[in-house]
């Protein structure tokens, strides 16, 4: 069933990845939330604007979130309308929905349920407000690919790393002297090899600024060029160390377009994510 009648949002940012919160306990208001609404929603013009939608719901109410144990499923989707496993920034702005509305104690680790699995939050100090690290479980470091941009009828290429963490991923290392500006506008969906990713991919570009410490350009499936991703920056990290031959444990800084990220990869092969999580507005939309 859904309902034409205005019902709650909310609207949040992670390092300025931004989303539209509906929720939606009992998976009572929005039935199967369909592709045309979340793209209403995602509208920057005629809509709330966002670059995806979390919809806040019981992982028992939600065919998805299947035996998974965490009592809330965070149900992404893409500004397109499109489904994805997981999202970095939109998790930390989820949890910080739960804690904030008193739905789950912030003063010890909170499972939450996505089409990825489950991800643990922990909250600085136990807080409400303070800044979230989440475990985004372990990398997997696939094969060297490449992709390429056409900007003024030429097309450049780079080798690029696959790394999935719960999605798909093609982490590119700039040339030396080359700079994230240097990639050019990234309106469209940098070329990729579409038998190693059939579902689409997102796609970072990294320049070095100093050790630990890289910055990036994204363009998400689903969504275009956005500001922060916080898959994208782990896959970032994780190719990084890499590449340096770094220690496990070494805190690296991610810089994005909308603030920075700091990740760690575990010795027990975990990445822990940290970063803020804000809400900005909320009210009610019939969209
Ligand atoms: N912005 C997100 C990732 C959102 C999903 C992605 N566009 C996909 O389709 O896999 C993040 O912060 O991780």
């Amino acid at each position: 069933m859904t309902t034409a009648a205005p019902y709650p949002f909310l609207k949040g940012h992670g390092t300025e990845n931004d989303f539209v919160l509906l929720p939606d306990v009992d998976g009572t208001v929005h039935g199967a939330l369909a592709a045309d609404r979340v793209r209403a929603l995602c509208d920057r013009r005629a809509g709330i604007g966002g670059d995806g939608v979390l919809r806040v719901i019981r992982t028992a109410a939600i065919e998805d979130g299947r035996g998974q144990d965490a009592e809330w499923f965070m149900d992404y989707r893409n500004s397109d309308g499109s489904l994805s496993e997981m999202c970095g920034n939109g998790i930390r702005v989820f949890g910080r929905y739960l804690a904030r509305e008193g739905l789950v104690d912030p003063s010890g680790p909170l499972p939450i349920a996505t089409r990825a699995g489950v991800k643990t939050l922990t909250f600085a100090d136990g807080a409400v407000d303070g800044e979230i690290t989440v475990d985004m479980g372990t990398p997997k470091v696939l094969e060297e690919t490449e992709v390429a941009v056409v900007g003024d009828g030429v097309e450049r290429s780079w080798p690029a790393v696959h790394v999935d963490m719960g999605n798909p991923h093609a982490v590119a290392f700039l040339r030396e002297g080359e700079e994230l500006a240097d990639v050019g506008p990234l309106l469209d969906p940098p070329v990729h090899d579409e038998d190693v990713y059939p579902d689409g991919v997102n796609v970072e570009f990294v320049v070095r600024r100093s050790r630990a410490h890289v910055a990036m350009r994204v363009h998400e499936r689903g969504s275009g060029e956005t500001r922060s991703c916080g898959t994208g920056a782990c896959a970032v990290m994780v190719a990084a160390a890499l590449a340096d031959g770094a220690d496990r444990g070494t805190p690296y800084l991610i810089d994005l377009p909308g603030g920075t990220l700091t990740i760690t990869w575990t010795a027990d092969d975990r990445v822990l994510m940290s970063g803020p999580a804000v809400l900005v507005a909320e009210g009610t939309t019939s969209l």
